[in-house]
């Protein structure tokens, strides 16, 4: 028998999240039955849809959600011999048994000098991300202008980078210099720091005088209100996520976007990354190629220690990564 560690919301957060928000707690685990494995987590995520799902998928007690990389370390399923490794979204916790249908092999031919924690980030969901929102919201077209913000995170600098790879000029801003000189290695063609700008307005105007084609849109509020103005006529805006409101406790308004929307005839979908599912497997096999062929730089925030999960999370909302947060147990 396996006893399990597993992360539990204690209370619902209220504004930011606090460590005191969080519970540890140990699970005893059954032995693994036909068709089942029991896994051990090597790499676990934090991400920001953490923050909203917590309240409309979780009540408190129950196990933090997400998404892990784990190492199958007992195996009552054929098709998941003991020391493969999956992706398992059994949440919080370093160890779990569970039936082999709800496990996600890493793909097969998964070079040996990529580290497998890569399935949580450019090769994994975020990366997915930044693939559909460029292909299939904005449709983006070689030549075009694209912003992205939260710009040095784990979507965000695939965004801007498969941008790049498409042939088009790309503006990213993000929230520390550090952030500005990696958008710069990435090849982003202009950077700005959000926080340190006197004008936003102004410094969006100076990054693409002529505005922007396309708009990955990460962060929401008062940001997503600035960029409005300065879309191009048949502009579109893939709404990924709102980082910015995700702690609000009193809702954020306008200005309101319908002026804009009309007179320039926008399109602004939202998505979720899950909608293209059937397309996943394709579609990691390219972004790994385009990650071996050089095309695609990947960098991770890894916190070491499964007791760390609280404060990577936290910190990942803070903006103290550069590139995908992961936490190795
Ligand atoms: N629709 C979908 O299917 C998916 C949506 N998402 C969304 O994509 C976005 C990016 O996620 P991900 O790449 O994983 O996260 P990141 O790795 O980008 O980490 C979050 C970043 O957000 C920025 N940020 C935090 N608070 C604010 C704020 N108040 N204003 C502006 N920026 C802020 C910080 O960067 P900085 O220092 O630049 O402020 C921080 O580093 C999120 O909105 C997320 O919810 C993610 C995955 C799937
Ligand atoms: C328990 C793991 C659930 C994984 C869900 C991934 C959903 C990503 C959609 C993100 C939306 C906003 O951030």
């Amino acid at each position: 028998m396996v006893v399990s560690l597993a992360w539990t919301l204690r209370q619902h957060f209220q504004g930011f999240p606090k460590p005191s928000d969080f519970q540890l707690k140990k699970e005893t685990l059954p032995e693994p039955e036909d068709g089942e494995v029991l896994l051990e987590a090597v790499f676990l995520s934090v991400d920001p849809y953490m923050r909203p799902y917590s309240r409309n998928m979780m009540k408190e007690g129950d196990v933090m959600i997400g998404e892990q990389v784990a190492k199958v370390i007992k195996s009552r399923h054929p098709s998941f011999p003991v020391g493969c490794h999956v992706t398992s979204k059994c949440g919080w916790r370093s160890h779990w048994v569970c039936a082999g249908a709800e496990l996600i092999p890493v793909l097969p031919d998964w070079p040996q000098d990529v580290s497998l924690s890569l399935a949580l980030g450019a090769i994994g969901m975020p990366g997915l991300t930044a693939l559909y929102g460029l292909e299939e919201v904005c449709g983006i077209k070689e030549g075009e202008t694209l912003l992205v913000n939260a710009a040095a995170g784990a979507v965000g600098s695939i965004v801007g980078q498969i941008g790049k790879i498409k042939g088009c000029t790309v503006v990213g801003c993000a929230g520390t210099d550090a952030k500005l000189a990696y958008l710069k290695e990435l090849g982003f063609d202009r950077a700005f720091n959000y926080k340190t700008v006197t004008s936003l307005e102004d410094a969006l105007k100076e990054a693409a005088p002529n505005g922007y084609d396309c708009y990955f849109e990460n962060v929401g509020g008062h940001f997503s209100s600035a960029v409005m103005p300065q879309m191009r006529e048949f502009g579109r805006i893939a709404v990924c996520g709102s980082i910015s409101m995700y702690n609000d406790t009193t809702p954020q308004t306008g200005p309101y976007v319908h002026s804009h929307m009309v007179f320039k005839q926008l399109k602004m979908e939202g998505f979720l990354c899950g909608r293209w599912k059937h397309k996943n497997q394709e579609s990691l096999r390219r972004l790994m190629s385009w990650l071996t062929e050089g095309k695609l730089k990947s960098c991770e925030h890894v916190t070491s220690g499964f007791d760390n999960m609280p404060a990577a999370f936290i910190g990942m909302l803070k903006g103290d990564n550069i590139g995908k947060a992961v936490v190795k147990v």
